[in-house]
Formats: structure tokens, sequence, C-alpha cells
């Protein structure tokens, strides 16, 4: 099976074109990739969280979940955005099933800092891959919030892009990381310029000089961690042209492409 497992962050979502759900129904139609689906989802929970007077508050990227905000990051993603892409999919004529990383013990978590100090915020160290198969088998597309259980029972909240690198990592499928930008931008003489590739090295560097920040900064690791696991190819590209997503699978060159080693952009 070629699973492809496709992030859609937050960023995008109220604004994907119908072209965008119906170009990925007709690959999964056409049998030539098995499409799961991970997504984001944080201007909902900052919005949400606004509206109760509570401040969202990020570290490197990741959001500092109290059990407060737990609650709120759960409804949101588990409950407001995964039906929304489900209802995406049905009108596009696609099987589009919603699942937690708590439901079926998908996604399991251990706490990403043992300092405490982001809180109730997940790092996957298992993923249940059975049921990802059972349902791309049986025609489905797998649509999966970043909500995840440790064995206490408790849940936790995870990064959207961490929870797909570990989904793309334990089926050894490629990884698209979705967002609204067409790949990682640098400012080269006052001009935005896409890098249509980057290695870790590369990433390191851009990071600690400030040309990549905030919510690129998990996006970049996680398609890193990705790639340490297995899989073999991640990709950060922008949802709004849908065809982008169709060159990429036939072999084409969008976005920008996470490389483990040597050297292609100076
Ligand atoms: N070098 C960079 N190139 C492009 N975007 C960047 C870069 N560094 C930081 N960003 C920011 O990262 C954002 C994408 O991350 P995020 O908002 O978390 O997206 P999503 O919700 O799609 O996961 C961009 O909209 C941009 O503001
Ligand atoms: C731990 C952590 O930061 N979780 C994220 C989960 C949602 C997410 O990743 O949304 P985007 O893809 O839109 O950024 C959060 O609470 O915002």
């Amino acid at each position: 099976m070629k699973f492809v497992v496709l992030k859609v962050g937050g960023s995008i979502l109220n604004k994907l074109p119908k072209a965008f759900y119906d170009t990925i129904v007709s690959l999964k139609e056409s049998g030539r990739i098995h499409p799961i689906i991970v997504h984001g989802g944080g201007p909902e929970i900052n919005h949400a969280l606004d509206q109760m007077n509570v401040k969202s508050e990020f570290v490197n990227g990741l959001r500092v979940t109290s059990s407060e905000v737990l609650n709120v990051v759960e409804q949101v993603l588990s409950g407001k955005v995964n039906k929304h892409i489900v209802t995406k999919f049905t009108q596009s004529g696609g099987i589009g099933l919603g699942l937690s990383g708590v439901d079926a013990n998908l996604l399991k978590v251990t706490p990403q800092d043992k300092t405490g100090k982001l809180g109730f915020v997940g790092d996957v160290k298992e993923v249940n891959t059975n049921w990802l198969q059972l349902i791309a088998e049986n025609g489905g597309i797998p649509i999966i919030s970043p909500i995840g259980i440790h064995e206490t029972g408790q849940h936790y909240n995870i990064n959207g892009d961490t929870a797909a690198a570990a989904v793309a990592a334990s089926l050894g499928a490629k990884l698209v990381l979705i967002s609204d930008i067409p790949g990682v931008l640098e400012e080269i003489q006052g001009k935005k310029v896409l890098i249509p590739k980057l290695t870790k090295a590369e990433i390191e560097e851009k990071i600690s000089s400030g040309v990549i920040y905030g919510g690129m900064i998990p996006k970049v690791y996680s398609a890193l961690k990705a790639l340490s696991g297995g899989v073999e190819e991640a990709v950060i590209l922008n949802g709004m042209n849908p065809g982008d997503l169709k060159t990429y699978l036939s072999g084409g060159q969008v976005g920008t492409k996470i490389v483990m080693g040597e050297k292609h952009y100076v």
C-alpha cells in the first residue's frame, strides 16, 4: 500500500478550495495512493481561548497546555475541526472517517517535556497502524485529530506536525505538510524566496539565524524526525494550489523538500 500522510494546518483549513479535497479523493479512487489526513487547528483553538479570556502561550511553536487549555484543544480539534474536514471529504464523494489519537489507542504518548513547563503536551511513542490500514483497505480516508493518550488514560495535546510525522514514520509513508505558504521562505534582497531543498544542518542554521521561526519550527523538526524514522520523503506545500499536490506526487519540484544529508542549497 502506498500511504501518503497529509498534514493540513489550521492556518489554511478554512481557506482550502473544494478542488483540494476533490484531488485527494480522486487520487484515492484511482488507487494511486492511500491518503491519511492529520490536521491542526491552532488558530481555531486561539479563537476559542480568546473568547474565554485565556491567553495562548507557545514555546518553540508548541502550546503550553494546562488541563483547562487541554479541554478546549480537545473540543476544538476532535469536535469542530475534525468534523469540518470529514464533511468536506464527504462533499467531494470520499469516505472520510474521523478519529482522534485517543480512538483505538491510535496515538500513544509520553510527555514531551519532563520539566512540566509545557503541561499536557505529548510526543508520540507508538501508532496503532492496524486500524489505519483497515480503514484504508476498505476505501476510507482516516482523518486524525492530534490528541494522544498516555498509559494512565490522560489525554495529551500533540502538535499536528509531530503527530503527522509519527504516523508517516509508522507506515513508511511520504509526509506532506500542507500550509498557507509555498514552503520555507527566506528574504533575499528584500524579496521572499522559496527554498526548494533543506538539509538538517541548514535547518539548524536557519532556526538560529531566525529565518525559520514560530510554527515553522515544529514543521521542519517533524519532517526531520519522520526522515530518521524511515519516511522516504517529507515536503512542505501550499494547499491553495491543489495542482501542487499532483505535481509533487508525480515527481515534480514544488514546495520545500526536507532531506537529511548532502547540501543542495547554500
Ligand atoms: N522561513 C519561513 N518560511 C515560511 N513561513 C515561516 C517561516 N518561518 C516561520 N514561518 C511561519 O510559519 C507559519 C506556518 O506555521 P503554522 O502557522 O503553524 O502553520 P499551520 O497552521 O499550517 O501548521 C507561516 O504562516 C509563517 O508565519
Ligand atoms: C502541542 C501543540 O502545540 N498542539 C497544537 C495542536 C494543533 C496544531 O498543531 O495546529 P496547527 O497545525 O494549525 O499549528 C496546538 O495546540 O495548537
